[in-house]
């Protein structure tokens, strides 16, 4: 089990970055950070691998700390790897030598055969004998993912790990990689901006807001309940309404997380709204619009001009499953 023992940090300049961050990462979980940029994610996977010095508090992986920089003269855990934003690879060798640099040179089959499987499942195996200075960011990106899991960690710290990568590959990549870590009973932690690498794979999601783990829970949890609108905001555009303008029977005042494509439009009643304008997403227009001074944002099959009055309305299912957060 890994365990941040109520971690404070801050870099040299003094201003703090984490306060009292306390949890704990079961073997084989796969937990993702989530934040806005600069919450602090990547100094938190940072924090785990041993890289960055901490005056307050403790990392335990398997009941044994983890010591910083001060006391390892090679920086980071053995038995953890961090695959940072810049890929630390050998440019002038091949993505094969890249990938087997730290296998046994004893084994040369059990050699060929690991890269072979990993080069298989990150889709590379068509560049095994390219020299990686010759790759692209998002095929530099998969070999450094390659080289990280060759070395068998215990737990794999990701930070922002499809980043590079084109839309065309990155859903079956995920596939891949998040499979292939589950069936290896590898603990992750992965920073990401972008919910497609979280909601179908993580086993549990913690939100970094003001230097604090501000919300954990599963995905669908997380998704269906957000707390407030920074959590919603990180799974899509969002929007904080009161409920009783949407339904007027609603006995509160209080306001409600309703997601962009959970409005109906509905001619008469609901939520009235000025639109500002229309962008085209593919299978639907999103949609600006103003109430009261606030940005309201929701979906649409088709356009509608720019200063048109709209009204929005919430389904029942959408009002069952948040009002019992505003309320509780
Ligand atoms: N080496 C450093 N020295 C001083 N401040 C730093 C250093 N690295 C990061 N910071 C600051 O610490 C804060 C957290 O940075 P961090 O990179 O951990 O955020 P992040 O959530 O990973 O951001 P992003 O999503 O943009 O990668 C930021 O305010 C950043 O400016």
């Amino acid at each position: 089990m890994l365990h941040l023992d109520h971690v404070s940090f801050s870099y040299a300049d003094g201003v703090p970055v984490l306060e009292n961050i306390d949890f704990k990462v079961a073997k084989g979980e796969h937990v993702s950070i989530i934040g806005e940029s600069g919450c602090g994610k990547s100094t938190l996977l940072k924090i785990v691998y041993g890289l960055l010095h901490i005056e307050i508090g403790e990392v335990h992986w398997n009941n044994v700390q983890v010591m910083g920089p001060s006391y390892n003269l090679v920086p980071g855990e053995p038995n953890m790897k961090y695959l940072s934003q810049e890929f630390d690879l050998m440019p002038y060798t091949t993505v094969k030598e890249n990938v087997g640099e730290f296998l046994s040179v004893f084994e040369p089959e059990e050699m060929q055969f690991r890269i072979q499987e990993l080069l298989d499942m990150l889709q590379m195996t068509d560049f095994a004998d390219t020299k990686v200075r010759h790759l692209s960011g998002g095929q530099q990106q998969r070999v450094a993912l390659a080289r990280v899991l060759a070395q068998e960690p215990e737990v794999l710290l990701l930070d922002e790990p499809f980043s590079h990568i084109d839309n065309f590959r990155k859903n079956q990549l995920r596939r891949n990689l998040f499979g292939y870590l589950k069936r290896k009973n590898i603990t992750i932690l992965t920073a990401t901006h972008d919910p497609l690498d979280i909601l179908p794979f993580a086993d549990r999601i913690m939100v970094l807001r003001d230097r604090n783990i501000i919300a954990t829970d599963t995905p669908k949890k997380l998704y269906e309940h957000p707390k407030d609108l920074y959590i919603a905001s990180m799974f899509g555009e969002a929007n904080k309404i009161p409920v009783n303008i949407v339904k007027s029977y609603a006995d509160t005042k209080r306001r409600i997380i309703v997601y962009a494509h959970e409005f109906k439009v509905s001619d008469q009643s609901g939520l009235e709204v000025i639109v500002k304008e229309a962008f085209y997403m593919g299978h639907h227009y999103m949609i600006v619009a103003a109430y009261e001074g606030q940005d309201v944002y929701f979906h649409h099959h088709s356009p509608f001009d720019s200063g048109k009055v709209v009204f929005l309305n919430v389904s029942i299912e959408t009002l069952n499953q948040r009002i019992p957060d505003i309320l509780s």
